[in-house]
């Protein structure tokens, strides 16, 4: 592939093929998700690039190199992070967008010139940006880049794997593109990666994710494994990606399942469950959570930590797509809209969060969804339980015992605290 000293976009429709050289690699912010990818990267031996804006990252990153550690972590890997990119630089074929939402645009705008003809800009963002990338990048030149594993950055440069997993790949007309399989054939080294032809349906499925476990996480102020514990947390996840999904389904999307098992159109609540509690159906709708809360348990939302570090919140990417694509459809997303007004008031520094914020959060949407509280006082044997207990009992459990994969909680790799079997037993009932 020959590369030009003016890099334009593509007109619909022009064939384009990967670079037949080593592809040039950019990745633009160095964050928990950049600074993991930039790392496999450097360690796969790639014609990578790391930009960052933040000096104290590239500092950390330039002294000592990329020090990642939890899931099948590389450990330290050298590599180089740069805070600018020269005129002179020599095109990428691909931009691998890593900052938090608020700044993809930006990130794009400034990384655009330096795109190859035949490139492509990938989104690696939760939230449906690939819409606002293709108005700068050309929709040839952007992918979607669905990361299904979470990662934190504890201190610059330094990287928390919190969990396994991999990538989706698609385009946004759904098209093949040899391109797609290219980068998804180097992606493989830091997690599964497939292509799909319904990026649509998988990102809507992801953002269905967000809303609830980045929004819960952020006014929970903990990790997926200690939230998702809480039967009303659940409750309030299962409302949430509800909302999320009626608004897919009424724009025609075909939602995908999420790394292949989680099948958000099965999970979203039926009107009854919506109502009514102890159902079996909804008391398998919380054993799945409680199993992705073991499986996922050391997921800490990104939205929270930018907070912590003094940056916007993603709420309007995420819960805010859906009240407003809702609102245009006439579908009343009430507890969307309501998380987003607590997120923005713990950015704002109006709130902290904590489980007893989420709680009270709970408690007062009960009226918004216009549904009988599913909690009852916590057993003693379950201790991580909140006090606060509504008036009313919900009808008896559902019989049978919860899929064994929730009992699975107790299986660690990871060394946190594990849920004995007998509290997720006692914690499913009356879900
Ligand atoms: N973390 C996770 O587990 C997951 C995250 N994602 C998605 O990945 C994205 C990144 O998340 P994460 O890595 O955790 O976020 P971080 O906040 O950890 O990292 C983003 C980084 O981008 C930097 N940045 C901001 N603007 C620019 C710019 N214009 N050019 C270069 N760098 C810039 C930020 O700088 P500064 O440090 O100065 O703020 C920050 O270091 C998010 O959009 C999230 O939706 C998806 C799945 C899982
Ligand atoms: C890892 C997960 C699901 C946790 O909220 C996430 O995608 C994020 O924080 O951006």
């Amino acid at each position: 592939m020959s590369f030009t000293d003016s890099p334009a976009e593509l007109a619909p429709g022009t064939p384009v093929a990967p670079a037949s050289s080593a592809p040039r690699l950019l990745v633009v912010g160095c964050g928990g998700i950049g600074g993991i990818v930039a790392a496999y990267l450097f360690e796969q031996g790639h014609d990578v690039t790391a930009f960052t804006t933040n000096a104290l990252i590239a500092d950390a990153i330039n002294a000592i190199g990329f020090r990642v550690r939890g899931e099948a972590s590389p450990g330290t890997v050298g590599g180089r992070a740069v805070r600018e990119l020269g005129p002179d630089t020599r095109p990428f074929d691909y931009i691998l967008l890593a900052t938090q939402p608020p700044q993809v645009e930006e990130a794009a705008r400034d990384a655009v010139a330096h795109l190859a003809p035949t490139g492509a800009m990938i989104c690696l963002q939760n939230g449906l940006c690939e819409e606002r990338i293709a108005r700068i990048a050309g929709p040839e030149r952007t992918f979607g880049g669905i990361v299904a594993w979470g990662a934190s950055m504890v201190e610059p440069g330094v990287y928390d794997r919190t969990s396994s997993g991999g990538f989706v790949l698609g385009r946004l007309d759904g098209a093949s593109d040899p391109r797609l399989d290219e980068l998804a054939r180097i992606l493989e080294a830091i997690g599964p990666t497939t292509v799909t032809d319904n990026l649509a349906g998988a990102r809507w499925s992801k953002l269905a994710i967000n809303c609830a476990i980045s929004s819960l996480g952020t006014v929970g102020g903990d990790r997926l494994g200690v939230l998702l514990r809480h039967r009303f947390v659940r409750r309030l996840a299962l409302e949430i990606m509800t909302e999320t999904v009626q608004v897919s389904r009424a724009l025609g999307v075909r939602l995908e399942k999420v790394a292949g098992t989680l099948d958000l159109d099965w999970i979203a609540l039926t009107d009854a469950e919506r109502s009514a509690v102890g159902s079996p159906g909804l008391f398998a709708k919380h054993a799945l959570l409680l199993a992705v809360g073991a499986r996922f348990r050391r997921m800490r939302s990104s939205m929270l930590a930018a907070i912590e570090r003094g940056r916007p919140p993603a709420v309007d990417f995420l819960n805010g797509e859906v009240i407003e694509r809702g609102a245009a459809l006439g579908i009343a997303t009430p507890i969307n809209a309501a998380i987003r007004e607590e997120v923005l008031a713990i950015a704002a520094g109006k709130r902290k969060p904590s489980l007893a914020l989420l709680r009270a959060f709970f408690d007062r949407t009960r009226e918004l969804v216009g549904a009988p509280s599913s909690m009852r006082p916590p057993p003693p044997a379950t201790p991580a339980e909140p006090p606060a207990a509504p008036p009313h009992e919900p009808p008896a459990a559902p019989p049978h015992e919860p899929p064994t994969t929730a009992t699975n909680a107790q299986a660690d790799a990871s060394g946190e605290p594990s849920l004995p079997a007998a509290n997720v037993q006692s914690d499913l009932r009356d879900a």
